[in-house]
């Protein structure tokens, strides 16, 4: 029997199986041993069997500060929205499977760089090969921000069908990853911790679980009251935890009601590609989704750069900025200290060291030994 047969099998028996207390160890095996299939089906992709390879046209360097995916049903609108914002013409057509292949685009943004990928449509099935849908969630997994496009008439259900093609393999979107320490080990059995009372979860399924996987070893630490998906998620550890911004496009198709009521829904934004229409606020919520930090360097005795940013991630340290500007000045024996002007100084300038945490819109002067 083949990986998708057994895969629909385990299905088919998890469907059967009532939900309770009785049958939450089975179905916990059984989700375990679904997660390991469909890992293995991924794994075959990479290695060139499937649909997955072969495809090098489809493959494009990244570049920039940061990568968006378009994501979504054919005839959404991607190449339209990709041609709307940034200089690249990628053709539209009121017929679906317009789009072939993966075209990039730059969109310059508060003194960042930003590529963005349109894609083919995908479909149901996308996960398991239909059209080009393998391809597509793999450029998907490597962007920082996934744009779930939706055309504004039909979103209520193409939403749910995306977001499920991408958990199927292994796309985590608006997540962290669990709290939980796994570390598997040579010797000494599993160690089994919960510094919380487990409601969805015990020690039981646990080792039910690991056992699946052939894991006699491991020290486990559970800190929040996780679930079975998430144990396995961490026990697989080949998820990929990414932002994801639902854009419903084509609002000049329906009533302001329903403009408003989807405009409402977390992690949406509405836009009309036609009418040219609340692109200023999805390039905000995207920006914010992208979770950058824009810090302006200044040499001595001149005005800081403030047309050319390093910009780096949220959460960025005086040593990434170095780093960014000349990977030897974040060495120790070229850093002397730096001067950093703005929000994340207690006063103008503040003198700190590698460790110091920057904050968007500093200004830094690094000196030298
Ligand atoms: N009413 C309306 N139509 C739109 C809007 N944006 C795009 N369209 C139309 O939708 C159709 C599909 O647009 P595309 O940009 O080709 O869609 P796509 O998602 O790239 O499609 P594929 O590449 O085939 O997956 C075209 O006829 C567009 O003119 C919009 O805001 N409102
Ligand atoms: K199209
Ligand atoms: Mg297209």
């Amino acid at each position: 029997m083949g990986i998708q047969e057994r895969i629909k099998e385990i299905e088919l028996e998890m469907s059967r199986t009532q939900k309770n207390k009785a049958t939450e160890y089975h179905l916990g095996l059984l989700k375990s041993r679904l997660a390991k299939l469909r890992s293995q089906l991924l794994e075959g992709d990479s290695a060139g069997k499937g649909g997955g390879g072969g495809d090098r046209d489809f493959e494009v360097v990244k570049y920039g500060d940061a990568r968006v995916a378009l994501v979504g049903f054919p005839s959404v609108g991607k190449s339209t929205f990709l041609s709307s914002i940034t200089q690249t013409q990628s053709e539209a057509a009121a017929y679906e499977f317009t789009t072939l292949t993966c075209v990039p685009g730059i969109l310059n943004y508060k003194g960042a760089t930003i590529q963005i990928l349109d894609l083919p449509g995908i479909i149901e099935g996308a996960a398991q090969g239909k059209g080009r849908g393998r391809q597509v969630i793999a450029t998907a997994r490597s962007a920082d921000l996934i744009l779930l496009m939706l055309d504004a008439t039909k979103a209520n259900t193409q939403a749910p069908l995306l977001e499920r093609e991408l958990e199927s393999v292994g796309i985590r979107m608006n997540k962290r990853p669990p709290n939980v320490l796994f570390k598997p080990k040579k010797t000494g059995g599993i160690a089994f911790t919960a510094t919380v009372p487990l409601t969805h979860m015990n020690e039981k399924l646990c080792y039910g679980i690991l056992h699946e996987f052939k894991i006699h070893n491991a020290d486990i630490v559970i800190r929040e009251d996780i679930t079975v998906d998430e144990f396995l998620d961490v026990v697989e550890g080949n998820r990929q935890y990414i932002r994801c911004l639902h854009v419903v496009n084509k609002i000049d198709a329906i009533t302001i009601e329903e403009v408003d009521r989807l405009a409402r829904l977390p992690n949406t934004t509405v836009i009309s590609c036609n009418l040219n229409l609340n692109f200023e606020r999805l390039l905000e919520v995207m920006w914010e989704y992208l979770e950058l930090c824009r810090v302006y360097t200044r040499r001595r005795g001149a005005p800081p750069d403030f047309e050319d940013p390093l910009v780096l991630r949220k959460g960025a340290k005086v040593i990434d900025a170095c780093r960014a500007i000349h990977r030897s000045l974040a060495d120790p024996h070229n850093f002397r200290y730096a001067l950093v002007w703005g929000l994340s100084a207690k006063h103008d300038p503040q003198r700190v060291g590698l460790q110091h945490d920057l904050d968007d819109e500093d200004v830094i002067q690094v000196i030298k030994k």
